[in-house]
């Protein structure tokens, strides 16, 4: 198979689809791998490097997408990529559609089949290639949380830690999964009160066993959150239902509430974010202010550390990949149904249901997919 991956065009998004050593796994499989020129710079791999692993070098991203059978990518396809894709071509990559409708327009449109990262499953109900970009942005969040927090931000001008004699910062975390665990544990790390809500009792209890008194938990409702974050110097959000739409946990009127310069940090903004004053920003411009709350809603957050992102991302992504290089998408996904569970567009159908109910569009069972 041909293996394409471009240079990703997000604003301020310098995480590569395909490392060397992914490359060069591939090519040792006898696929060959065309890589856009310049796509690693971003995080410290130079044409070299892929030329080394046996990759070929193109100049442009649309060399790339003409040629590739899969195209291997991190962020959604933009506007322009879009355009570029094929029926029968192979898009793997990061692609969030519930709350995009644009994007799942243009992708039913290309004919191309498309699995999603983000909803690929494991055998413990886990999402493989979701978490490490969320143990990234889980242990970003109280970093970008505490530099908003300082008055020149738009802060509280309060300290995570405090001091000996100064009361350490509040810090809520809503949702106790991946994303929600490394946020309380660096939080926690930082000298902050940490409490993580959650409406899973299970996932409750592995938190208390496995992390005692470092940080606080409490099961979530409306009650419990809006009290925790009425007191709160930074809430996190970090809630997920797997492809869908995220619940609004977190309402504009409960702002005024809120003590002044508190930071919302809203990792969950790529599934539409958890409080209802979120929307979309970029690294370029990530933190604005709502009724005197600074929010924080970058939605590709590990693109900020995309060297340590890249290396964590391809480590998930390799096994994946070299199955659908090595075996076609159909035998792969027949042969796996957690990838099959990433499988979110084919030959112009949605097949992904909770995508579907999101966009009020109607979905092809993913196992037909395969049968067509
Ligand atoms: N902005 C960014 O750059 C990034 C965003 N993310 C996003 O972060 C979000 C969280 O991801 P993960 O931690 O990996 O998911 P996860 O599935 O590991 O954890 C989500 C948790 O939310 C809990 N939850 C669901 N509804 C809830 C509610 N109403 N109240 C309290 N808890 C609730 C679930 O029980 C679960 O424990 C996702 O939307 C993901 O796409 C992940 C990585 C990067
Ligand atoms: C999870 C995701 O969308 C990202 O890492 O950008
Ligand atoms: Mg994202």
């Amino acid at each position: 198979m041909k293996i394409g991956c471009p240079t990703e065009i997000k604003p301020q998004e310098f995480r590569v689809g395909m490392t060397p050593d992914a490359a060069r796994e591939a090519v040792l499989r006898g696929h060959e791998v065309v890589i856009q020129q310049g796509a690693g710079l971003g995080a410290g791999f130079t044409d070299e490097d892929y030329v080394s692993a046996g990759a070929a070098i193109l100049d442009t991203a649309e060399e790339i997408f003409a040629t590739a059978d899969m195209i291997v990518k991190v962020k959604e396809p933009q506007a322009v990529e879009r355009k570029m894709l094929r029926e029968n071509q192979l898009l793997f990559t990061y692609l969030h559609l519930a709350p995009d409708p644009e994007q799942t327009k243009d992708l039913l449109e290309s004919g191309c089949t498309a699995i999603a990262y983000e909803t690929v499953t494991d055998d413990r109900g886990g999402l493989p290639l979701l978490a490490p970009m969320s143990e990234v942005a889980g242990r970003l969040a109280p970093q970008v949380g505490a530099y908003t927090l300082q008055k020149a931000n738009g802060g509280r001008g309060v300290l995570m830690g405090g001091v000996p004699g100064v009361a350490p910062a509040k810090v809520v975390v809503i949702g106790g999964g991946v994303v929600g665990t490394h946020a309380a544990k660096i939080a926690a790390g930082m000298g902050a009160d940490v409490t993580i809500l959650d409406r899973s009792l299970t996932r409750l209890k592995y938190l208390d066993d496995v992390f005692g008194r470092s940080f606080k938990n409490q099961y979530s409702t409306a009650g419990a959150t809006a009290e925790l974050v009425r007191d709160a110097d930074m809430v996190i959000g970090a809630v997920l239902v797997p492809g869908a739409a995220a619940p609004k946990l977190v309402s504009r009127a409960q702002l005024s509430e809120m003590k002044p310069g508190a930071v919302l940090v809203d990792v969950a903004i790529d599934q539409g974010g958890c409080f209802e004053t979120s929307k979309a920003t970029t690294h370029a411009d990530p933190i604005y202010e709502v009724d005197g709350i600074m929010h924080y809603c970058v939605a590709n957050m590990p693109g900020a550390v995309a060297r340590t992102s890249t290396q964590a991302l391809g480590n998930a992504t390799l096994p994946f990949m070299l199955n659908l290089a090595n075996k076609g998408w159909r035998q792969a996904c027949e042969d796996d149904p957690h990838l099959l569970n990433g499988l979110n567009v084919h030959a112009g159908q949605l097949t992904y249901y909770a995508v579907g109910e999101a966009l009020g569009l109607d979905v092809l069972s993913p196992k037909l997919a395969l049968k067509q």
